[in-house]
């Protein structure tokens, strides 16, 4: 198994942020975490790319306990991209995406020309390589929610933990750093809002309620309007998408007042 978390539990201040969460990732999956705010998403990511340390529980990552990886070791495996990904280094572009190289470099080690393709690449790929001498603290929030995942991308992860990374970005940009995801191999544990985005692009979802895993399965198994009802308090009307088959959810606003 490429990533696996194993009861997982985080306490802070006595109170269970994530409780028992044990979720196996495949490799090249997309595994999608959704539910309300303050059900521990973002805690239980910061456990993968060891922001945070679990109470209890263990994150397994290629069948060996992630805690025996150095750090820089296990940058060289899993990258992320999250709410909390410094870009307030006033660096340019360019030197922001190439950051993403550093696992895999000794002290000040220049880029060969490989590793300047990579960078090249990324950036076109995410769409920033028109910004790249531009300073990251000049751009918007969903241009530089775009340099962050190129820097991801060059750090060649063979796991991308993202956390909401399309919550700056327009409409387009949105599919096309989805469709990237799905191109691209990697296996993804991917924390999103959107519901309708999450069926599209995961091949699996997961559902936290209060810290505690609460539904896991394929989107059509897992996006019902019971489920949605229940954890998110909505009434959603279910459909299949005309072109895909993938769940689609529809909302109602409650009644003018
Ligand atoms: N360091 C901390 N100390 C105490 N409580 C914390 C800490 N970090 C997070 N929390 C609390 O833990 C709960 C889960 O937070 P988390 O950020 O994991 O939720 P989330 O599901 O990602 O939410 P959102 O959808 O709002 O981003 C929240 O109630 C939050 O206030």
């Amino acid at each position: 198994m490429t990533l696996r978390l194993d009861a997982l539990g985080v306490v802070r201040d006595g109170r269970a942020l994530v409780r028992d969460l044990s979720l196996d990732v495949g490799s090249g999956q997309i595994v999608g975490l959704v539910g309300p705010n303050g059900s521990g998403k973002s805690t239980a990511l910061r456990c993968v790319y060891r922001a945070l340390a679990p109470t209890t529980g263990t994150v397994w990552l290629h069948d060996r306990e992630l805690t025996t990886y150095t750090r820089r070791d296990s940058a060289r495996h899993i990258a992320a991209l999250t709410q909390e990904s410094g870009s307030e280094l006033d660096f340019t572009v360019a030197e922001i995406v190439a950051l993403g190289r550093s696992p895999h470099l000794r002290g000040n080690q220049a880029l060969g020309p490989r590793e300047t393709e990579l960078c090249h690449r990324a950036m076109a790929q995410l769409d920033v390589l028109h910004l790249a001498d531009r300073g990251v603290l000049t751009l918007s929030g969903g241009e530089r929610q775009r340099v962050l995942a190129a820097r991801a991308l060059v750090q060649e992860p063979d796991v991308l933990v993202l956390d909401e990374p399309t919550n700056h970005l327009d409409i387009r940009h949105q599919i096309d750093l989805l469709t990237l995801l799905r191109r691209s191999g990697l296996t993804v544990v991917i924390v999103l809002h959107d519901l309708n985005l999450a069926a599209a692009v995961c091949d699996r979802v997961g559902v936290l309620a209060d810290g505690a895993l609460v539904a896991a399965g394929t989107p059509g198994e897992v996006l019902t309007p019971a489920l949605v009802r229940t954890v998110f308090g909505v009434e959603a009307t279910v459909v299949p998408h005309p072109l895909t088959g993938h769940p689609q959810l529809l909302y109602s606003l409650g009644a003018p007042a």
